[in-house]
């Protein structure tokens, strides 16, 4: 089928980004298409054979997915996001039936879920080998299709869903670093209306800058503080031209329809700064809107200027 009614997302059957898609009401009614990488889902709504796909964006414990930011800025056809989704993520370890834990050598698992468990695999599974898949439930696929004995994986670190899915075993759950890991997706279309303003909005937009210009980034930001726009993400991700050649990735609190959000990009525009608007939709997450909050009093003992004296006299720097 081609058209309106598929939406395309990171398959196969049994991901992270299918639970998301299944919480998104926009999708609600198409039919779930799987792709095999966070590429060929998003090619998948530059042809126009999906109206939309679902990718992860970044994750709590472990950061950014950086296929994902680098289709946005790389992909040829621009593309918008629309919704953005957070869903709690644990971890599996599964296996074919008859399989104990003592058995196992080798690991298969997406790089976000091996990087939040990989705790667990030092302690319970020193020896094991781990090797990386497209997604979770790529590896639990992988592994139960794995022929054993001689098995090329013995065991996949997948959400739990995808035990039952691939017909495996758990060996062990909830082995994630973290209990309350969350991990935001987005939604993201080719073309049609923009989400409406509903008050509570996030705006996304990569701003390509140069770093040989030391003051560019500050001038970026200084528009958005001086207007009182709140951000709650930046990440940089390098153009390829030369070390220091950034695309930025900015969220914003507020809508494109909002007066301080416009005029702030306008201003950017004045400057020549190159602004891909990604999209305003409404804000789901977790990440609280700048509210501007009373700053934390500072422990007995650890005023700034105790600090900066410490720090120059080459105290070891504290951790985060
Ligand atoms: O591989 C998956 O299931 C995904 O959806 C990507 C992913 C992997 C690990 C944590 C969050 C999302």
């Amino acid at each position: 089928m081609r058209g309106e009614s598929r939406y395309a997302y990171l398959g196969p059957e049994g991901t992270f980004t299918e639970a998301a898609l299944r919480l998104l009401p926009e999708a609600a009614g198409s039919v779930y298409a799987p792709f095999p990488t966070v590429g060929s889902a998003l090619d998948a709504v530059r042809t126009g054979d999906c109206v939309g796909a679902v990718v992860p964006l970044e994750n709590s414990v472990r950061g950014v997915v950086p296929a994902t930011l680098d289709e946005l800025v790389s992909g040829g056809v621009p593309l918008r996001l629309d919704a953005e989704i957070e869903v709690p993520v644990t971890f599996a370890l599964m296996a074919r039936p008859g399989t104990e834990l003592a058995d196992v050598r080798r690991v298969l698992s997406h790089p976000h879920a091996h990087g939040q468990c990989h705790h667990w695999l030092a302690s319970r599974l020193p020896g094991a080998e781990v090797r990386l898949a497209a997604s979770t439930a790529a590896a639990a696929r992988e592994v139960a299709e794995s022929p054993s004995p001689g098995a090329r994986y013995d065991a996949a670190i997948a959400a739990p869903v995808a035990a039952a899915r691939y017909g495996l075993s758990v060996l062990a759950s909830g082995i994630g670093e973290r209990w309350d890991a969350v991990t935001r997706f987005v939604s993201v279309r080719g073309a049609g209306p923009w989400p409406v303003r509903t008050g509570r909005d996030r705006t996304s937009i990569v701003v390509t800058a140069d770093g040989a210009h030391s003051g560019a980034l500050v001038d970026i930001l200084a528009e958005f503080s001086t207007r009182g726009v709140g951000l709650t993400w930046i990440q940089s991700w390098p153009t390829g031209a030369a070390l220091g050649s950034y695309h930025f990735f900015l969220d914003l609190d507020g809508h494109v329809e909002e007066a301080a959000v416009g005029d702030a990009l306008m201003a950017l525009r004045r400057r020549s700064v190159e602004v891909c608007f990604l999209g305003s939709y409404p804000y789901v997450g977790t990440t609280r809107p700048a509210t501007g909050d009373p700053l934390v009093p500072d422990p007995p003992g650890t005023t700034p200027e105790a600090w900066l004296h410490s720090l120059r006299e080459g105290a070891p720097a504290p951790g985060p």
